[in-house]
């Protein structure tokens, strides 16, 4: 008698490849419209009068629900209840949807009197009516964003389960950088069109998503049929999300530290990102567009390095070692543009080796979490650092916009009112992100000896020999 094994969907390359392209293909768009107006934000100053405080709050707004109203953890248990399929597609339709709203917000026709308006300018007069719609739709886009995270993970694990996974990993996150490369290469293009226009990027890159909505949607139809051929066990128990596993985590010394270093090391880089080309353009005397083509190359690093060096950490180990280099790069890149007097070759290599730096934290911080925590309550484990470190990416750019106002006086009323020539001094702001990678680098230390006395194996090769 011949046995005939099933060959599922999964054990095809092209299959599985092809899964893992269209899931990150939906990440690819929402990287884009995470950093959509950051090359254009001058521009939202003199066309939509946002002062740095006004941005700093719109561009931290994407984290607000996530963080306040808990719907990281919603997600989590929406994930683990209604599973990938849908998730993914809700995670896609809250995109499109914030998105939509944050186009409004900063439309001609609202801010010409449309819809709405006379409301949004009925109250905190310090806030205009079109940034107040646009942190309500950037709020909206970021559930989804970091819901699609979550999801895209928790998909890649099934689908590259006892496969390629950590390559996978990288590759997907390498595509999402690509992502931001794009949009720092496309918005600043797309505004300078005549008329030059805040409104322009912000509509394709919201057209994109409905790219990645359809993209996703089509890997749900594979996925219903490896769901099928693997007799619909679509969740392994212990991924799962669960609320008494909450206590276990915040009790945990080493996962704290862990956490928190994930909140100082990614809050010096995801806000950095919102400034960057501004910090850049004021300091180097450069046009947007320039300043924005020169940042490109920091995730074109990440993009190159991360799945190098996660394929590194997975024969060689060396985990907690990269992330006390990566906070030790971060925090010197970060010095240099706050206290060196910076010209152009000085900021490439400053651009460049902050991207080595964000290649070598990712690629060590995620794969380091199953070391530390239970696999009974990864999930969960993973849930909380997510919500930790949106914590951080919602309060710093409002620290830094509020910073970079304070140490200021008087620039945004100038350029608002047209004044040619005036420019923002960053030296303060930048000694803020700095701070963040010294804390960074302590924990590092710390975490290395704590790996060290207990024998976690952070420094211990992935792959067994
Ligand atoms: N919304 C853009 C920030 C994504 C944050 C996300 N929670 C995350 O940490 N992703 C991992 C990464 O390295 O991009």
């Amino acid at each position: 008698m011949t046995q005939t094994m099933q060959r599922k969907l999964n054990d095809s390359v092209v299959a599985r490849w092809g899964a893992l392209i269209l899931i990150a293909l939906m990440m690819f768009f929402a990287y884009m419209f995470v950093d959509v107006i950051s090359p254009i934000s001058s521009l939202l100053e003199t066309q939509r009068g946002w002062s740095p405080d006004v941005y700093g709050t719109v561009v931290g707004s994407e984290y607000f629900l996530n963080v306040f109203v808990l719907f990281l953890i919603f997600a989590g248990i929406i994930l683990d209840k209604m599973g990938v399929r849908f998730t993914g597609l809700l995670s896609a339709g809250l995109m499109i949807i914030g998105a939509g709203i944050k186009l409004y917000g900063i439309s001609d026709y609202f801010v010409g009197g449309g819809f709405g308006w006379e409301f949004f300018n009925s109250f905190w007069p310090s806030m205009p009516g079109s940034a107040k719609v646009a942190c309500i739709g950037f709020a909206i886009f970021g559930c989804g964003a970091e819901m699609a995270g979550v999801t895209v993970s928790r998909a890649i694990a099934r689908w590259f389960d006892g496969k390629e996974m950590a390559l996978a990993m990288g590759v997907e996150m390498a595509i999402a950088r690509l992502g931001v490369t794009a949009v720092f290469f496309l918005s600043p293009r797309l505004a300078a069109i005549a008329p030059e226009s805040v409104v322009r990027p912000v509509a394709v890159v919201g057209a994109l998503l409905c790219i990645g909505f359809l993209t996703f949607l089509v890997f749900t139809f594979m996925d219903r049929k490896l769901d099928r051929q693997m007799g619909n066990i679509e969740e392994i128990e212990e991924d799962k999300f669960k609320v008494k596993d909450l206590g276990n985590l915040f009790g945990s010394k080493t996962f704290m530290i862990v956490a928190f270093l994930c909140v100082l090391y990614y809050s010096a880089i995801f806000p950095f990102q919102k400034f960057a080309v501004p910090m850049l353009q004021n300091t180097l005397a450069i046009s947007s567009q320039e300043a924005s083509d020169l940042f490109a190359w920091f995730p074109i690093g990440a993009m190159i390095l991360t799945p190098l060096l996660g394929a590194f950490l997975d024969f060689r180990g060396k985990g907690a070692t990269m992330l006390i280099l990566g906070a030790i790069l971060m925090c010197a890149c970060h010095l240099t543009f706050a206290l060196v007097p910076l010209t152009k070759p000085i900021a490439y290599i400053a651009i460049i080796l902050l991207g080595v730096s964000f290649s070598l934290v990712p690629a060590a911080l995620w794969p380091s979490v199953p070391k530390l925590v239970d696999g009974r309550y990864l999930g969960s484990g993973y849930s909380v650092i997510f919500w930790i470190q949106n914590l951080g990416l919602w309060a710093f750019p409002l620290i830094i916009g509020k910073t970079l106002q304070a140490t200021n006086p008087g620039v945004s009323e100038q350029i608002q009112a047209g004044v040619e020539g005036v420019t923002y001094n960053y030296t303060v702001p930048m000694l803020v992100f700095a701070s963040l990678g010294v804390l960074a680098f302590f924990l590092g230390i710390w975490l290395k000896r704590l790996d060290t006395k207990n024998h976690y194996g952070l420094e211990l090769p992935n792959v067994k020999k």
